[in-house]
């Protein structure tokens, strides 16, 4: 009998599968929220290393767990060989689960997987279901992966300006970081160019970005790859309004300050406050903290940063205390809520994708300070597209100095600068609520999926046809 059959009743079921990181989890839960939200049973699968090594727990979805492998590798074992046992283990502990989801009568229709880890796609078409890739970065830093890994544009990267359809001229240091820094991190080379491999057995490709934000770019995609826009994953009470409940943001790998975060916030006056955050995984050089430090002294603007307690031995001697005054370090915060405080109105930011569509979502102008990955990307965008904020320029030692991170500040707080990236600010915020507002254009694309998932139509483009792209160089 077919899944569904002679029971009418019966609501399709999602594995959510993400890789075990907060700027892979977040999105990928919000999504998860959004198809409950329409009928959809949702189970979030996690790795058991995620759930007994930070604070991870989730009450309001099921959960289940798959074995990375990691649990008896020596410590200094290299990333690769960890990339390596994930596939193994998770293949296997994944299909375990798959079977007892069937067993106690929950059985899944389809995996909404990370192409992070693309051997999922494996799995859910040896076992028969549905898969649906969830791109966790803009389209425009996919496409430029897609690019590479056709053979398209070849790297090391060559000219002072790479010319990709779709995107505005790159230089090398706006493409991401693995391109331009040819060499560095090769097994996350390998990674971010895999989430390609074998995706024509996919059933669907979402992205989380939204259509206005990048219309050029995902109609230039769509011509080689079907994908489907369903971003901002940002909660409805933070946007449209729609879903009362739908407030709560992800799920936090580290404990956030809140109740400090939103007493300060609330003594501080209306636009006044710098919020400076690299997001889960950068490690400031040391040189860099101090210069952060003192240049949002020097600025002499409100501010509220946070630190990563294994960040926090970096911050200058007594910094914490000679600025008690003017600001407030937490190690964690309630991001989403910090940043539709009316007191917030620049953020100093990585530019990691969810940090930068979160600010983007709530209208919070941005001085980008990108480190790696897709980070110089989202730069070039929130400064030359998007005209929301300003990307802070290293001097020769790859460092951005005080004065240059006041004065980034101070350009996106006053002046007329700072004047257009407020009303852009406005018309961005705007833009983003449309998208996933009713009948909005990534709403529209979350609820075709709903659609067919629940009648049963699965594979709608199955195999999805990838014609050639175009040589780029
Ligand atoms: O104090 C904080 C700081 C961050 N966040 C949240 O944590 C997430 C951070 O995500 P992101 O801004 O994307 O940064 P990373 O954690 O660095 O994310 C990794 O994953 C992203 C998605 O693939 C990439 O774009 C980044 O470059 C990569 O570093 C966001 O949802 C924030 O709202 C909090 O809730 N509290």
């Amino acid at each position: 009998m077919e899944k569904g059959e002679g029971n009418p009743q019966k609501k399709a079921h999602c594995l959510i599968l993400p890789y075990p990181i907060q700027g892979h989890i977040n999105p990928m839960l919000q999504f998860a929220k959004r198809l409950l939200q329409k009928g959809i049973e949702i189970t979030l699968v996690v790795t058991q290393t995620l759930v007994t090594s930070t604070l991870f727990s989730s009450s309001t979805i099921p959960l289940e767990t798959i074995s990375d492998g990691w649990a008896d590798l020596p410590p200094g074992t290299g990333y690769d060989v960890h990339l390596a046992r994930f596939k193994e283990f998770g293949s296997r502990t994944l299909k375990e689960a798959l079977v007892r989801l069937t067993d106690s009568g929950r059985p899944v229709d389809c995996i909404v997987f990370d192409p992070f880890l693309p051997w999922c796609l494996d799995v859910a078409k040896e076992m028969g279901l549905a898969a649906a890739a969830f791109f966790t970065q803009s389209c425009a830093v996919d496409q430029i992966y897609y690019h590479v890994f056709k053979g398209e544009l070849k790297v090391p990267l060559s000219g002072e300006e790479i010319l990709i359809p779709g995107l505005p001229p790159l230089k090398p240091e706006d493409m991401p970081s693995f391109m331009y820094v040819h060499g560095s991190y090769p097994p996350l080379f390998e990674v971010v160019l895999n989430q390609f491999s074998g995706l024509e057995k996919a059933d669907w490709l979402f992205l989380n970005t939204f259509y206005q934000l990048e219309e050029e770019v995902i109609d230039n995609m769509a011509k080689f790859l079907p994908v489907k826009t369903i971003g901002p994953t940002v909660p409805s009470m933070y946007l449209d309004k729609r879903v009362p409940d739908d407030k709560e943001y992800g799920l936090n790998v580290y404990k956030p300050d809140t109740v400090a975060c939103m007493e300060w916030l609330n003594q501080q006056q209306p636009e006044t406050v710098v919020y400076v955050s690299f997001g889960s995984l950068a490690q400031l050089g040391e040189v860099q903290m101090e210069e952060l430090a003192w240049g949002l002294k020097l600025s002499n603007k409100q501010f509220l940063w946070v630190v990563r307690s294994s960040e926090e031995s970096k911050l200058p001697k007594d910094f914490a205390q000679e600025s008690s005054e003017k600001g407030l370090i937490v190690s964690w915060c309630p991001q989403l809520d910090v940043l539709a405080h009316e007191a917030v109105c620049c953020f100093v930011t990585h530019c990691g994708w969810n940090s930068t569509l979160e600010a983007l979502s709530l209208g919070v102008p941005m001085v980008a300070v990108p480190q790696w990955s897709d980070q110089g990307t989202n730069s070039k965008f929130v400064m030359d597209v998007w005209k929301m904020g300003i990307r802070a320029k290293t001097d020769d030692s790859g460092v951005v100095n005080r004065e240059t991170i006041a004065s980034c500040i101070r350009d996106v707080m006053e002046g007329e600068r700072g004047e257009e990236i407020k009303k852009n600010a406005i018309k961005w915020k705007e833009l983003a609520r449309e998208a996933v507002d009713e009948g909005g254009s990534s709403d529209k694309n979350i609820q075709d999926f709903v659609s067919s998932l629940s009648s049963n139509r699965f594979s709608p483009k199955h195999p999805i046809e990838i014609p050639n792209s175009q040589r780029i160089v």
